[in-house]
């Protein structure tokens, strides 16, 4: 069990608001977690079934909102640009908001600075694996898109406040698709229909102090509000999880800047090392076949998109059975493949010869990148060297856990 510290008095504050405003608690309250900042610890014995929180609908925080409404923020800006807009704003006003005591449990500035690699320097983030580069990349412009768009409507927030935040966004908001909103509501969306999975976010206080495990409590939406249920029996003492998704460690980090120790969902992508192999005519097969890109490796061996009668289970998806059989055998063995008329056993050890030779390279690259990394003298702009060497033993963890599955991918094939 690990040890559950008091989180301080802003906490019992917050909770005493929260019970006051639609936030039903049972059982549960926050604590403090070493290297996981504040998460939910059980206080007393827990029953499978039992519901641990309910935070009605009108407590949360959602784009329909009249007081996010009110503030005139342009149609065009995503949810997730007005939410970290609207935040900022009350954060910063004169006079304290509603959410004040909400907002006075949330992490630091200082918090995200040591975590989040958007914050890692330059020279750190070089040496991000490749699956979180690309995240990086996008969460960036992301990051540039919203302040553009909303600078020049809330002239009072610094983009320095801007990005806590939408950072602040990012790690705790919940999907929520407006099912308590009738079509005449006022607070409904008016063109419902346009809505994607990128509007449907909303902020639920209280909810949003549970930590991430891959194997949780999994909250609940209807049209009364959020729910966490109880997933198994929890002992009094134990933290209490939810899941935040099936996300990968390279997802977790970039997005919520940590990496668990057993993921089940880990999973590494492989399209850097087999896409540069491909001649043209590879890749117009691939992409006219829909098999062009995302092959990745897992940290497991069940893949679960592959067809009934295949031969055991690698640790690799179907996608990249495809494109083996494409680099390694003729065309015409790769398109009995993915017409489903073999079921690819025959050729198994030609293709898994020649993925174990790309990755025992890549095992080696893996081990330079290591050494790399623990030899980096980097000094970060604040000249915070503790916060540099949490990063580096990160990345140095996060290098171990891809070194790893890239070796147990290894044996398997070989078996
Ligand atoms: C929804 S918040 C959870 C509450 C948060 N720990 C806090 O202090 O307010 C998500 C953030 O919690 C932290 N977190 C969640 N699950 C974690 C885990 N399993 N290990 C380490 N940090 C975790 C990360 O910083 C993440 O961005």
């Amino acid at each position: 069990m690990a040890a559950a510290f008091d989180p301080g008095e802003q906490h019992t504050r917050f909770i005493d608001w929260a019970k006051s405003n639609g936030v039903d608690i049972n059982g549960i309250a926050p604590a403090r977690f070493s290297g996981r900042g504040i998460g939910i610890v059980a206080a007393r014995d827990i029953k499978k079934g039992d519901r641990l929180v309910h935070v009605r609908n009108t407590s949360l925080i959602h784009g329909a909102l009249p007081s996010i409404k009110d503030l005139k923020l342009p149609e065009n800006v995503t949810i997730h640009g007005k939410l970290a807009a609207s935040l900022a704003l009350w954060y910063s006003g004169e006079q304290p908001h509603d959410y004040h005591l909400w907002q006075k449990v949330w992490p630091t500035q200082e918090d995200f600075r040591s975590t989040m690699p958007l914050y890692y320097p330059k020279q750190l983030q070089d040496f991000l694996p490749h699956a979180a580069t690309q995240l990086l990349t996008k969460q960036r412009s992301n990051l540039e898109r919203d302040w553009s768009d909303l600078r020049s409507h809330i002239p009072s927030v610094s983009k320095h406040l801007f990005t806590y935040t939408w950072l602040i966004v990012n790690t705790r908001t919940f999907y929520w698709d407006y099912p308590d909103l009738q079509n005449s509501h006022p607070r409904l969306p008016k063109q419902r229909a346009k809505l994607t999975a990128d509007d449907c976010y909303c902020m639920c206080p209280f909810t949003d102090y549970f930590n991430h495990s891959d194997t949780g409590c999994d909250p609940q939406h209807d049209a009364k509000g959020y729910s966490v249920t109880a997933d198994r029996e929890y002992k009094a003492g134990d933290e209490v999880f939810v899941t935040y998704g099936p996300h990968t460690n390279d997802f977790l980090l970039v997005e919520y800047g940590f990496i668990l120790d057993k993921n089940k969902h880990d999973s590494i992508p492989l399209d850097h090392l087999l896409l540069p192999l491909l001649d043209s005519e590879q890749v117009a097969a691939l992409k006219e076949d829909g098999f062009y890109g995302n092959y990745t490796l897992s940290s497991t061996s069940s893949p679960n998109d592959s067809p009934e009668d295949s031969p055991p289970a690698l640790p690799i998806c179907y996608r990249t059975q495809a494109v083996l059989r494409l680099l390694v055998l003729d065309t015409r063995r790769y398109s009995v493949f993915i017409s489903g008329d073999d079921n690819g056993e025959r050729d198994q050890d030609r293709t898994a010869k020649y993925l174990v030779s790309l990755l025992t390279k890549y095992s080696r690259q893996i081990m330079d990148i290591l050494e790399e990394v623990e030899q980096l003298e980097v000094k970060d702009g604040d000249g915070e060297d503790d916060r540099v060497s949490q990063y580096q033993d990160v990345l140095v963890k996060r290098w171990k856990q891809i070194r790893d599955i890239v070796n147990k991918a290894v044996e398997a094939l070989e078996l």
